[in-house]
Parts: C-alpha cells; structure tokens; sequence
C-alpha cells in the first residue's frame, strides 16, 4: 500500500511555479530521497507534504487520505509527519532524555522511559540521556534529533539535509546508520539532499529534481545505469556522452566502434545519438586494439580517473587503481564492458 502518494503536485509563490507536476509515491516502510541542485524545489515540496505549503494544483494523499489539493490543507499537526532539518537544534537547556521525550510528553512516564531508553540504545547512545546537547558531539546531537523526531511514532519522517553540516566522512557511515533505524522501527521516510553518495546509502528510491519537475523516480541503481534524462545522467555519477547514429542492424556507430547493448535501441536508421558512457563501462587494457591517449587525470583515492582522447578527438572517462599509474600523454588500450546503451536523441545534451 502507498504510505505517500503524489499526484500532479503543483506549488507557486506570487505568479512564479516552484514545484511543477509532481507525481510519485512511496509505499509503507519505503525511505525514499530527493536529489536535485540548489533552487530546484526540494524544500518546498517537502514543506507541502508535511502541510506548511498549501498546493495549487494535484493531491498529496497520505496513507490513501487526501491531506492537500487546491481545495483542502490539513494542518501539520494533524498529518502525523515527523521532520528533522538541517538545523536540527535540540533544546540546549533540556537534557538528552528530555528532548527525546519532549513529543510524547502526553504519555506516562514509565512510557516516555521505556520509548527514550529504547531509540538511545538504537542510536548506540545509552547512557547519555542525563547529558545536555553541548555535551555532545555534532554527529551525536544529529542522531538525538533524529531520535527525538522518531519517539512518537510519526507515520512518515521527512528530512531536510539532515547531515549537511557535518562532515563527508561521518556524513556516509551516519546515513548508513540511519537507514539501518529506520528500517528497524519500519518508519516510511523523505529525505532531501543534494549529496548523491548520501542518497545511494539511504534510499531506496531516489528522484532528480530540476527546475520544479521531477525527472525521473526510481531505484538508485535505476538512475546510475539507466537515467531517463541527459539531466539525470548528467547529476547523478560522472561520465561522458558519445556522439553516435543507429546503424541497420540496431546497433550504434560511434568512435568506439559499434556498439550494442541488451535492448534495441529506439530510432531509425542513421538517427544521430548521444550514447552515456560512465566510468566503469570502460577497462583500461594494454592489449586492446583500440587505442586513446590519455589527456588528464585526477586522483580519487583509491583510483585514478583518467580523460582519455579518441583518435576523433573525443573524449572519454575511465578508472584504473591508483597502484595502477598512467601519465599523461601515454598511449593505453581500451575496452568497453557494457551491458546496457543509453541513449539520448542528439544534442540534447547540449541543451
Ligand atoms: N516563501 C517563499 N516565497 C517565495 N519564493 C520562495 C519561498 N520559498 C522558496 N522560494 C523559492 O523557491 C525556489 C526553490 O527553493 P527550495 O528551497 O525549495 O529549493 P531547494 O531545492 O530545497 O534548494 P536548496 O538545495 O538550496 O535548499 C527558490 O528559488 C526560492 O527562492
């Protein structure tokens, strides 16, 4: 069953369109993410599910009630819809229990006990309920936030760049730890972010926003290997597009040689294409006919990403370990290992 249902959703402010035609749903115990680069209206989309935005056009449901369309706005509180924020500012004068607790104040005490106790031990923090938040580390008051916005029990967790203010190291194994919480406590959550690896670690669906639309809702790996827009493939991972034409055979001439994948692709013969190459569809081998020269390259640790030049003079992306050192100018091998073409009609990419 759909926990959070999106269709159509429309939100504006004055005579501008912020939030353009958004459908997508959620079912129940699913954590679901929104990608997208600054200004494209991730907050505001999310303001309007948790019902602080009324809509203009379309229906937000939540678990299958009506809660926005043009002609009705239930209120926040009565949605049940948790939210932590990216300035997730505990209570300072109130101890770590104590902001826990602070949504089920209404229960009884040896609840409130039982329910605090609980999340501090999920979120690996017992014992520090006497502490207050200066007390704390800033990855440590995160997860307090997130523990004090769990306690009652919300029906849908919507976080806004709830990690944006720590650091990219602790920022990864949090969101890992997060998802592992969630998933235990089967709390059906939104996240917005414009951090990709944090959303690959969390989600199990993703969106690309831009401009108010969303692009393309699917699984992570769907939007890696298979973006349904040169925008999504172009924010999400890195790689390059290849210019190429369909051939008689269904296959797809381009300075690579002719390439095929799993499915036909689309279009007639002769039709100009742009095909995605990322990174690891390409592997460097010293005994591989086709040759390019290498033209930049930057270390990532535990690789090296190499530009690599085609004899046409285009441009490719290709990994090797960083054991495994080109230089610059050298010439190398390449071959391709690719499962799947995607493919963009022809200078879509350049628009
Ligand atoms: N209350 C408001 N009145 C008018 N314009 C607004 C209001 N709130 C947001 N906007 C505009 O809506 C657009 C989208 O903002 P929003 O905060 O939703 O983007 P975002 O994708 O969350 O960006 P970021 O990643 O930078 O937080 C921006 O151009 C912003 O200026």
């Amino acid at each position: 069953m759909s926990l959070l249902k999106l269709s159509g959703i429309e939100v504006g402010f004055d005579r501008t369109t912020i939030v353009d035609d958004v459908s997508f749903s959620l079912e129940e115990g699913e954590i679901g993410c929104l990608l997208g680069p600054s200004g494209c209206g991730k907050t505001t989309l999310l303001r309007a599910i948790a019902g602080f935005e009324p809509v203009r056009g379309g229906r937000i449901e939540l678990g299958e009630k009506l809660v926005s369309s043009p002609a009705q706005l239930v209120p926040p509180e009565k949605r049940g819809v948790g939210m932590v924020f990216q300035d997730f500012a505990l209570f300072p004068h109130l101890t770590v229990f104590d902001n826990i607790a602070f949504g089920i104040r209404d229960q009884s005490s040896s609840e409130q006990k039982r329910r605090v106790h609980q999340l501090l031990e999920h979120i690996g923090l017992s014992g520090y309920g006497p502490r207050y938040p200066h007390q704390l580390s800033g990855g440590q008051q995160q997860r307090i936030a997130l523990a004090r916005a769990l306690a009652p029990k919300p029906r849908l967790l919507l976080l806004d760049e709830p990690f944006s203010s720590l650091d990219a190291e602790l920022r990864e194994s949090l969101a890992t730890e997060v998802r592992a919480l969630l998933k235990e406590e089967g709390i059906t959550a939104l996240l917005v972010t414009h951090d990709q690896q944090e959303a690959f670690a969390l989600a199990d669906k993703a969106g690309v926003m831009y401009h108010g639309r969303l692009l393309q809702w699917d699984t992570p790996y769907g939007l890696y290997h298979r973006p349904a827009h040169h925008l999504v493939a172009d924010f999400i991972g890195v790689g390059v597009l290849l210019h190429g034409s369909i051939t008689a055979d269904r296959r797809v001439q381009t300075a690579l040689g002719l390439l095929h994948g799993e499915e036909v692709p689309r279009g007639s013969e002769g039709e100009a294409v742009d095909v995605l190459i990322r990174p690891d569809d390409i592997v460097l081998d010293e005994s591989a006919e086709r040759r390019a020269t290498i033209v930049a390259r930057g270390f990532r640790g535990a690789h090296f990403l190499y530009t690599a030049e085609l004899q046409d003079g285009s441009h490719l992306l290709c990994m090797a370990p960083s054991h495994h050192e080109y230089e610059v100018g050298q010439n190398v091998g390449l071959r391709l290992n690719m499962d799947h073409l995607v493919l963009f009609p022809a200078g879509y990419c350049d628009t």
